[in-house]
């Protein structure tokens, strides 16, 4: 069944009454790689199950062109399905692994061959056809999985996390084989993964879920330069969030005080004098200055990462600040950091609730603007995006100099 354009159309997924996946609207073109990101637990693989036909929607309907989709029972939509645990036949060879499909619908012997071999080749396993699963490693055994979904020639592939059995070193290398395959068999793909960096790197457009809700869509320079909210920020490695005030509004720059610093930035979002807001920078986009010329800080961390470091560095008021830096700063070091006033974002703390896709996707943007926000978050990862504190409990954060901004 092959598309020009598959249509999510407002997708919704509950279990026992809660919403698993809230109003998922995304059309996915032919062609396109598009991952689905976002922590643990924000539904990316209910969105995938209920696109593969594993899950019934509770809401919503999906289309592929004119054709509904979602009552369509899986296994006739005829999409390809990669998933974390290969499921591969322990005690069929890597070949009859492979051909199975194909011989599931009773191709022609010739045909079946054929089509078995082109797909092995293209997943660099002709060595080892021959093999059953148990005798590959790892990534050659995902790789059987890729193969065994792309032979079918599928109008979609749907991936679930496939690298994270992996090692580091396989991830990268079957990351560039899943993007060539991608292009060479000119697949369209839905990648689910939490890793921000995997779905940067292979995607076409990103979709950021969080609690279920869309929170932005784009490519990955527009996530990467423009994060539609805090949230993706936290997410898309801006790793110094402040909570600040906004002392102006309504102009292309703003002014933010707080925490014993006054720093310039570019709004993203609506931001009005007087309002709450969140200000977020990624380490590479700070200076060390000298330290009366901007925000004075000590160095506390220097961590060594080739080229460059990673330093930590902390004000008087106790606020942390990670920095990615070619200089050598030492422990102890008295420094300025230098805030460049177009790198500093500056999101609202609360939007609006909830958004998806409505059209001209690549610019859309949502916010459940729900998680109360963190008065310093500096240090976030992707593994742990910043949880609902109690506003409280973040009041108190900045008073705490050894956990308090730091995570
Ligand atoms: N079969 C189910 N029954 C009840 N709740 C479910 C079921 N499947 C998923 N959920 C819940 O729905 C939410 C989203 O789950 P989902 O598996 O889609 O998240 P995810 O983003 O893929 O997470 P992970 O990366 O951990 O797999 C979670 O809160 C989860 O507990």
């Amino acid at each position: 069944m092959s598309f020009a354009e598959l249509r999510l159309e407002g997708v919704t997924r509950s279990f026992a009454g809660h919403d698993a996946l809230t109003e998922l609207s995304l059309t996915v073109r032919r062609g396109e790689f598009i991952a689905l990101l976002g922590p643990s637990g924000c539904g990316k693989s209910t969105a995938l199950n209920c696109l593969a036909g594993l899950l019934p929607l509770t809401r919503g309907s999906i289309w592929s062109d004119e054709t509904r989709l979602d009552t369509v029972p899986a296994e006739k939509r005829g999409f390809g399905m990669v998933f974390q645990n290969y499921a591969l036949f322990p005690h069929m060879s890597v070949r009859r692994n492979v051909a199975f499909g194909l011989q599931m619908r009773r191709l022609p012997r010739a045909e079946v061959r054929r089509r078995t071999e082109e797909a092995i080749r293209l997943v660099r396993l002709e060595e080892h056809a021959g093999k059953l699963p148990g005798q590959l490693s790892g990534g050659q055994q995902q790789r059987v999985a890729i193969a065994r979904a792309v032979v079918l020639e599928p109008a979609l592939v749907l991936m679930d996390e496939p690298l994270s059995n992996l090692d580091a070193k396989l991830r990268l290398e079957m990351r560039t084989e899943i993007r060539r395959l991608h292009q060479s068999l000119g697949l369209t793909t839905v990648y689910v993964t939490h890793d921000q960096e995997e779905a940067l790197s292979l995607a076409d457009r990103l979709v950021v879920l969080r609690e279920g809700r869309v929170q932005q869509i784009g490519t990955p320079e527009e996530l990467h330069t423009r994060p539609a909210n805090w949230h993706v920020a936290d997410f898309m490695g801006y790793r110094n969030l402040l909570r600040l005030r906004a002392e102006s509004g309504g102009g292309p720059e703003v002014v933010v005080t707080g925490q014993g610093m006054r720093l310039v930035g570019t709004p993203v979002g609506p931001v009005s004098a007087g309002a709450e807001v969140i200000a977020g920078v990624r380490p590479e986009d700070l200076r060390i200055t000298g330290p009366d010329e901007s925000v004075p800080a000590t160095v506390e961390v220097v961590e060594y990462q080739g080229r460059e470091v990673a330093v930590e560095a902390r004000t008087a008021e106790g606020v942390q600040f990670n920095l990615r830096t070619d200089q050598r700063p030492a422990l102890g070091d008295r420094i300025g950091i230098g805030v460049d006033p177009a790198r500093l974002l500056v999101f609202p703390l609360t939007e609006p609730a909830e958004q998806s896709e409505q059209s001209g996707q690549s610019e859309q943007s949502g916010q459940s603007g729900d998680g109360p926000a963190p008065d310093v978050v500096a240090g976030s990862s992707t593994d742990a995006p910043v949880e609902a504190a109690p506003d409280s409990s973040a009041e108190t954060a900045v008073d705490e100099p050894a956990g308090g901004g730091s995570r």
